[in-house]
């Protein structure tokens, strides 16, 4: 499928900027990259839900944009209990940066996921990440983008929206699937999504890590996500969320514990939208 096809003109816009963006003329990268499965079974035993805290200073679908220190922001999250970090690179509509993104791999001692639209084997050379996305509907060769990603150290996060981009992630190799929740075409977000994909495909995930992304708001959604067989989740927004005259640092570590905590919190939480029943990981 064509990747402008049938999506939001804000994805368009997403994609011809990717398209445009001068290739880094530094070399290729050679990353000694920190495990993510290590980092989200380690919370997993701990008792946190396995959580990567997204670092996203806007997108198309927030308003304003946060102007708040990346650093410090991905502290207060490893202090809420984040198992791992997820770093907007994307300058023109996330207000992301590779520099960003290194400044905030130095200073943490979790596993960094860099979240950028990569389309071509060049723009995995921006900055070094322990982890990068790969999303296969924009994507052409997928399988080559992956061998190219490995070879430079990284581990490789692909994300799908149907199952049949979950199944052709796991043909081409993956290891790290994300679902997400958010639909390209309207923007709207559907936990329902990863439900059903989710479902859909167990027969090919089984060694898999599923990763629940976008849409995840509340304890009552963690759980939900958990209970559909995610072994981890990818949250931004109800992390980011904080109001003016709230401290950034200290809203995000209480909105991270929030959530890293949902399972070992009463079931009956009046913010529950689903069981607790929290099936077999397979991390
Ligand atoms: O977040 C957006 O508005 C967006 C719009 C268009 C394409 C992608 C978009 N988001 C990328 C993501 O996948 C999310 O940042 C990530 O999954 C976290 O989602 P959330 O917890 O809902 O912020």
């Amino acid at each position: 499928m064509n990747a402008d096809e049938g999506v939001a003109p804000a994805v368009r816009s997403i994609l011809d900027a990717a398209r445009s963006r001068a290739d880094p003329d530094g070399g290729h990268v050679d990353v000694d990259p920190q495990s993510l499965n290590a980092a989200l079974s380690a919370a997993g035993a701990d008792g946190r839900v396995p959580v990567i805290a997204e670092v996203k200073p806007t997108s198309p679908t927030t308003k304003g944009t946060r102007e708040d220190d990346p650093v410090e922001l991905a502290q207060a999250m490893v202090d809420g209990g984040a198992a791992a970090l997820s770093v907007l690179t994307e300058p023109d509509h996330f207000g992301g940066s590779p520099e960003y993104l290194e400044r905030v791999r130095d200073a943490v001692d979790v596993p960094v996921l860099r979240k950028d639209f990569i389309l071509r084997e060049p723009q995995l050379d921006a900055a070094e990440a322990d982890v990068v996305l790969l999303i296969v509907r924009f994507v052409d060769d997928l399988e080559g983008l992956l061998a190219a990603a490995r070879e430079r150290g990284f581990q490789v996060l692909v994300e799908a929206h149907t199952e049949a981009e979950v199944r052709e992630a796991v043909a081409a190799g993956a290891e790290f699937v994300g679902v997400n929740n958010r639909d390209l075409a309207k923007l709207d977000v559907d936990l329902g999504t990863f439900e059903r994909v989710a479902d859909a495909t167990a027969d090919v995930t089984e060694d898999i890590t599923l990763i629940a992304e976008s849409g995840v708001s509340t304890p009552g959604d963690v759980r939900r996500m958990r209970a559909a067989g995610a072994d981890a989740l990818l949250i931004g927004s109800a992390i980011m969320n904080y109001e003016e005259g709230e401290d950034p640092a200290a809203t995000v570590r209480e909105n991270t514990e929030r959530l890293t905590t949902a399972e070992s919190r009463d079931a009956d939480d009046a913010e529950s939208t689903g069981g607790d029943a929290t099936p077999e990981k397979n991390l």
